[in-house]
């Protein structure tokens, strides 16, 4: 047994996966054998949840009947919708409240069978589609309830990313907008092992039930090191903004008081990632469209200063900020947005887990007390 410490296990081969691959010095992500650049630009998020989920790219017809089983899922229980609209008025963050409704799914979900026969891979593809197309829906219901408006029922016709901007804004996106959603969610679809699907994993090496093993990961990603770094990035852009300073005047000021900046550095890669890439040209167009390039300039700037200064790169985070905010998304759903794409990492990696079963435990060092003599409470 080796002693080496390994904090965040950092490095640390855990698992065989076929999902994907990541050269964090080429800055270079792939799915399945599939290049990133090449999914992004030519298929659509659905065709990626069947890549990652059945381990092939689908045929048209294959693709047709994954998309309507998909669609027929969109539809929340009462039940849920109820949760949704409490959640909504009580004011709870959305990634919270996102981790309760995944709880509350297994409630109303025909395969849910408490602990028993997790492992059956026909109910595990039942619930996956299950979770993934009711994410959409109950985050836009939340979104619409607690700005004052009824929710959106959800409709089969649309593609996944069409129909939850058209449940947000109760409006048909555009072409352009619809694109550049389910862009945004192909991006964000599956990355080896990041600390929410870890999570995931743990959670199924116990045995335990798919919906659990997504609550977990909802959790996970929330964190500002992780999911949650998107949403400060808006914020970041939007105090420089509003205080009228130079974008890298903000970022001094972060570094000299040791903060982190959001949307910058990555535990994998060692240059820019090359969803940042993508999403930047995004955001660029974007803005170059509205007639206002702000928030690309601002974003540049700050990249180009921190690249200098501290030769960090941007994440994946970084220009999803301008791109959703350009497109009209609250800033605090952005985490929930992620999750909504991510839930298909998550859901393969727990397959695979649960495929090649072995319980995650890894263990600590003890360097606690050893010889202590127990005091009577009384006596302390
Ligand atoms: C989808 C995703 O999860 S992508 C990541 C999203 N998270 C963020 O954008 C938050 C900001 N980034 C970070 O905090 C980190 O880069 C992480 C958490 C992503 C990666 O962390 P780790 O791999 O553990 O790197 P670690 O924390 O050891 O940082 C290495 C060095 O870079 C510095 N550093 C890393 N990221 C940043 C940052 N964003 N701002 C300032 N300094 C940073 C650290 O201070 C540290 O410097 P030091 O060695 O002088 O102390
Ligand atoms: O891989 C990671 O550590 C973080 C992550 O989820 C991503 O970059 O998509």
């Amino acid at each position: 047994m080796s002693d080496e410490l390994k904090r965040g296990l950092e490095g640390v081969l855990v698992a065989e996966s076929e999902l994907s691959f990541i050269d964090g010095d080429a800055g270079k992500l792939v799915y399945r054998g599939y290049t990133i650049e090449d999914l992004a630009r030519n298929a659509s998020y659905e065709e990626v949840v069947y890549l990652l989920w059945h381990g092939e790219l689908p045929t048209r017809e294959e693709l047709e009947s994954f998309r309507e089983t998909m669609a027929a899922e969109r539809e929340l229980a009462d039940g849920v919708h109820e949760t949704v609209r409490e959640l909504a008025e009580q004011d709870e963050d959305p990634m919270a409240a996102l981790r309760t409704i995944v709880s509350d799914f297994s409630a109303y979900d025909a395969d849910a069978d408490g602990f028993e026969n997790v492992t059956d891979d026909e109910a595990n593809i039942r619930k996956a589609c299950r979770i993934t197309s009711k994410i959409p829906t109950a985050l836009a219901a939340f979104q619409r309830i607690r700005q004052g408006d009824d929710p959106v029922a959800p409709r089969e016709d649309l593609t996944h990313a069409a129909n939850f901007l058209y449940m947000l804004n109760d409006e048909e996106p555009d072409e352009v907008l619809a694109e550049t959603f389910d862009m945004a969610l192909v991006l964000h679809a599956d990355h080896g092992l990041n600390a929410s699907t870890f999570s995931a994993m743990v959670t199924a090496s116990t045995l335990t039930d798919l919906h659990s093993a997504v609550t977990s990961a909802v959790g996970t990603l929330a964190g500002s090191l992780h999911g949650g770094a998107n949403q400060n990035v808006m914020r970041m852009l939007k105090e420089v903004d509003e205080a009228d300073m130079e974008p890298t005047e903000w970022v001094v000021k972060a570094l000299e008081e040791g903060r982190r900046v959001p949307g910058f550095g990555h535990r994998v890669y060692n240059v820019k990632d090359p969803r940042a890439k993508i999403l930047g040209e995004k955001s660029e167009a974007l803005g170059e469209a509205a007639g206002d390039m702000k928030w690309y300039d601002m974003s540049v700037a700050i990249e180009e200063y921190i690249g200098e200064e501290k030769g960090l790169a941007p994440n994946v985070d970084f220009y999803s900020a301008s791109t959703y905010y350009q497109m009209g998304i609250p800033v605090d759903i952005y985490t929930p947005i992620f999750a909504m794409s991510r839930v298909s990492g998550w859901i393969a990696h727990v397959f695979e887990q649960y495929d090649d079963n072995r319980l995650i435990r890894p263990r600590a060092r003890y360097i606690g007390e050893t010889e202590q003599e127990f005091v009577p409470l009384d006596e302390r």
